[in-house]
């Protein structure tokens, strides 16, 4: 894709190698603000290690990756300023209140206590979550912990969002409002790079779809285009055909017999 306009990200021949395990195979995609990027495959396909290589969260990669058309190597420091992410799974300081987390987060980000703790009240109500604001994380349900994951990945307002499966135990209704979240900040122009394995989600919320497989890209494309490639109806079964998986019934038969035994 060249628009002519400057890649939020760009990224170049990305490899990356864990011992003698190629993990990531030449990587190269260029994405623009505004895009909402579903970033899926397989198990074991190389999706966290993708994001957690733009994060600076690992080094020892080969390639080149841009963020705002700087090397992620030069700066590090200003460029996460302008990043959220929800990871997979996560380490929080759950001995803390949702308070003290989040005013923690907000002041690494810069954000003056003041404002950080206001902001972080109104978002937990809003998550209709907010009579939790003084109670420690520890007491929390996992649907909570996540909410209170997403709003430190929002607060400080970024320009590109990273999820990593970000709707983790939460609720219909909160699912519904994270959904129209992501889709009003891209329409502001955020870039939103969403990696998830809920494939109807990712179907209804991407305007753009990166399927790899073995770390590398197999499938690049909106929804319609993978469609159309692909000849199949549902994300889904998109994925299913492109990954090569076909049989998921004989497998399932196998499982159960297994259990049947003895
Ligand atoms: N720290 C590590 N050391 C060695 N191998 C690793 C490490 N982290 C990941 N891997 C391997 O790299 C490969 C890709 O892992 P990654 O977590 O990126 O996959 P993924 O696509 O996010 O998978 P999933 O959908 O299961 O979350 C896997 O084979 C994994 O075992």
């Amino acid at each position: 894709m060249d628009s002519g306009k400057q890649s939020v990200i760009s990224i170049k021949d990305l490899k990356m190698n864990y011992g003698s395990k190629e993990v990531l195979k030449g990587i190269n995609l260029e994405i623009q603000g505004g895009e909402i990027i579903g970033y899926i495959g397989p198990n074991g396909a190389g999706k966290s290690t993708t994001l957690k290589i733009l994060l600076g969260l690992i080094n020892g990669y080969q390639g080149e990756i841009k963020l705002f058309g700087n090397d992620i190597n030069v700066n590090p420091v200003e460029y996460k300023k302008k990043i959220g992410y929800v990871p997979e799974t996560a380490q929080m300081y759950d001995t803390l209140s949702a308070r003290e987390y989040l005013t923690f987060i907000g002041e690494i980000y810069g954000l003056k206590y003041e404002l950080v703790d206001y902001k972080a009240k109104q978002l937990m109500k809003l998550f209709g979550i907010g009579d939790a604001y003084e109670a420690r994380i520890s007491s929390f349900s996992k649907g909570m912990k996540q909410k209170v994951l997403i709003i430190s990945s929002l607060i400080h307002n970024p320009d590109i969002l990273f999820f990593d499966e970000p709707l983790s135990g939460l609720d219909a209704n909160s699912v519904m409002i994270f959904k129209e979240i992501i889709t009003e900040l891209a329409e502001q122009g955020k870039t939103i790079f969403y990696s998830s394995h809920i494939m109807d989600v990712v179907e209804k919320i991407s305007n753009r779809i990166i399927l790899i497989k073995d770390g590398v890209i197999v499938a690049d494309g909106s929804f319609q285009e993978l469609q159309a490639m692909s000849k199949e109806g549902s994300l889904e079964e998109i994925f299913n055909q492109l990954t090569g998986f076909n049989q998921y019934k004989e497998i399932a038969e196998s499982f159960i017999s297994v259990l049947k035994e003895g």
